[in-house]
């Protein structure tokens, strides 16, 4: 791919779309109090400002049990992982942030919206909370790389002439201003997680929400994706990242909660390592 990590932190950060004001969480020290396996505690993670709040959540579909019991709190300007086996559950758990599914029982509070009695004509305002980042990028293919960024930021509501400068702004902080009009089919692996990031970001959500965003890269198109996730939370953006990869959460550090088959069984902190 030619590219090979190593992001320009400065410039980089001057690119990104203003965001909220940095509140820096100090994640050491939290309680990481393990609930027991069928997870009816509340996860003791003392934080002064939750964005997220799950009580008591269980998920199923037809008879199968996704997710059961789970309560958790998601600070602001949290970097979360969630871990776990394949089928433990990561990916329901973020759907049901976003009301990609509705959960069966239990609640769910983000950013104050009560999704249980949230009406219809409010889901679009829930959903310009969050970026949404898949393993699979979703990108469309019939739209070139300007094209898939600049939607959305016409969706946030940017005033047209600032539009073009932010949607070049948004590709050189990803580092694919020079393939703008090119078409999703023709790009990389890295290349096309890497507008899609661009794309989560451009609508200048609160929290972004990965579904093993470095599952199919190499090495360095990972880090590079990770990076930018860095980047974004260090300007105050909540980040929660679903990954088997226990790789990716040692070199990169914060809370892990580990599912396993539906159960919230540890959550617990890494600490950062120096890559
Ligand atoms: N739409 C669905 N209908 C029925 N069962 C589902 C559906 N989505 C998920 N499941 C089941 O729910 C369980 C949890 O799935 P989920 O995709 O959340 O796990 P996961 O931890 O993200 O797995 P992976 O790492 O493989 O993506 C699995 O047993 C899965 O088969």
């Amino acid at each position: 791919m030619g590219y090979s990590g190593g992001l320009a932190r400065g410039k980089l950060e001057t690119a990104l779309p203003g965001h909220v004001n940095p509140i820096p969480v100090n994640i050491a020290g939290v309680n990481s109090k393990a609930p027991d396996r069928r997870g009816s505690a509340l996860t003791a993670y003392e934080s002064k400002s939750a964005i997220i709040q799950m009580y008591r959540v269980t998920k199923r579909y037809g008879a199968k049990s996704a997710l059961v019991d789970i309560s958790l709190d998601i600070a602001d300007n949290e970097f979360l992982f969630l871990s776990g086996p394949s089928g433990a559950g990561k990916t329901t758990l973020l759907k049901l942030l976003y009301l990609g599914e509705t959960a069966s029982e239990g609640q769910i509070i983000v950013d104050g919206l009560n999704l249980s009695r949230i009406s219809r004509r409010r889901v679009p305002f829930l959903r310009r909370k969050f970026g949404i980042i898949f393993q699979d990028y979703k990108l469309i293919p019939t739209k070139n790389v300007y094209d898939n960024v600049a939607l959305v930021v016409e969706a946030v509501g940017v005033e047209r002439r600032s539009i073009k400068k932010m949607v070049n702004s948004l590709l050189r902080t990803v580092k694919m201003a020079d393939r703008s009009r090119a078409f999703p089919p023709s790009l990389s692996g890295g290349e096309q997680q890497r507008v899609a990031v661009a794309r989560a970001i451009a609508g200048n959500p609160k929290i972004i929400v990965a579904d093993e965003p470095t599952g199919s890269l190499d090495a360095d198109s990972a880090r590079v994706i990770l990076n930018l996730l860095k980047l974004y939370h260090r300007r105050g953006g909540t980040v929660i990242i679903a990954t088997h990869d226990t790789e990716l959460i040692r070199n990169t550090g914060g809370r892990v909660i580990l599912l396993n088959d539906g159960y919230l069984e540890v959550s617990t902190v890494i600490p950062k390592q120096q890559l």
